[in-house]
């Protein structure tokens, strides 16, 4: 579960988040929508502790942003990260999950590659990998390491429509996790999400997704 209570975030006098109030149950798939600019990345490096939080509470499991153990149960794929091009599939996941273990579970990196569909070209250098790979692929990773509560920023941002079927096809597969996942897609949030926390104005308000596409689309610049 996610909760968060009273967040407020400013850029120096730039007030960004006013009093926000959400809460995402366990195994709930909620996806983060609002206008450029609106906060979204705000309101996700908050919660990650990436902004300093001045006022407001944020739980993540039941832990206080306040404390580390959070860190143990959330991961996070931004819609930007590094991988290493000289290195295979297989190596720059096996590098990454050394960063969480000092063991490597043989099994789970098997049993992950092949859920993101990577296993076939695990030993093939990700220079010569797609867009929809390479994303597929920082998937593969944050499953890896297993965590209870899964935050995405756009994650299906720059693909075509095959890579965007295939993030897609893992997210909805996923059973047991709680996501919270930033989108300007409609469509996928209609595939992987039940509910919508719409931002606006500083605030959050809650619908389920259906609710959301039939009434407030137009609040997002979509109708
Ligand atoms: N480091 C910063 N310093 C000052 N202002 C910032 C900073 N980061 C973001 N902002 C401003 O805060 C507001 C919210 O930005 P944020 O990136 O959180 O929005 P967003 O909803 O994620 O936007 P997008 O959909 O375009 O990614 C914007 O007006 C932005 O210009």
């Amino acid at each position: 579960m996610i909760e968060i209570t009273g967040l407020y975030q400013s850029y120096k006098d730039k007030n960004v988040l006013n009093n926000i109030n959400l809460i995402i149950e366990k195994n709930e798939h909620c996806a983060l929508v609002g206008r450029n600019g609106a906060g979204k990345s705000t309101l996700i490096h908050s919660m990650l502790g990436l902004l300093p939080v001045k006022k407001g509470s944020i739980q993540l499991g039941g832990y206080s942003h306040k404390k580390g153990e959070w860190k143990k149960i959330v991961s996070y794929l931004p819609e930007k990260f590094h991988l290493y091009p000289h290195l295979t599939g297989e190596e720059n996941m096996r590098f990454f999950a050394s960063l969480s273990s000092k063991e490597i579970d043989e099994k789970k990196m098997e049993e992950k590659l092949r859920l993101v569909s990577l296993w076939d070209d695990r030993h093939h250098q990700i220079k010569g990998y797609s867009k929809g790979m390479l994303q597929r692929l920082g998937l593969g990773v944050m499953l890896y390491y297993d965590t209870d509560i899964l935050i995405l920023d756009e994650p299906t941002s720059g693909l075509d429509p095959i890579g965007r079927k295939e993030v897609l096809d893992i997210l909805k597969s996923l059973s047991g996790k709680t996501i919270l996942m930033s989108s300007h897609h409609m469509d996928e949030i209609k595939q992987t999400c039940t509910n919508v926390a719409f931002l606006n104005e500083g605030t959050i308000i809650k619908y389920t997704v259906d609710d959301f596409m039939s009434n407030h689309l137009q609040e997002v610049g979509k109708k």
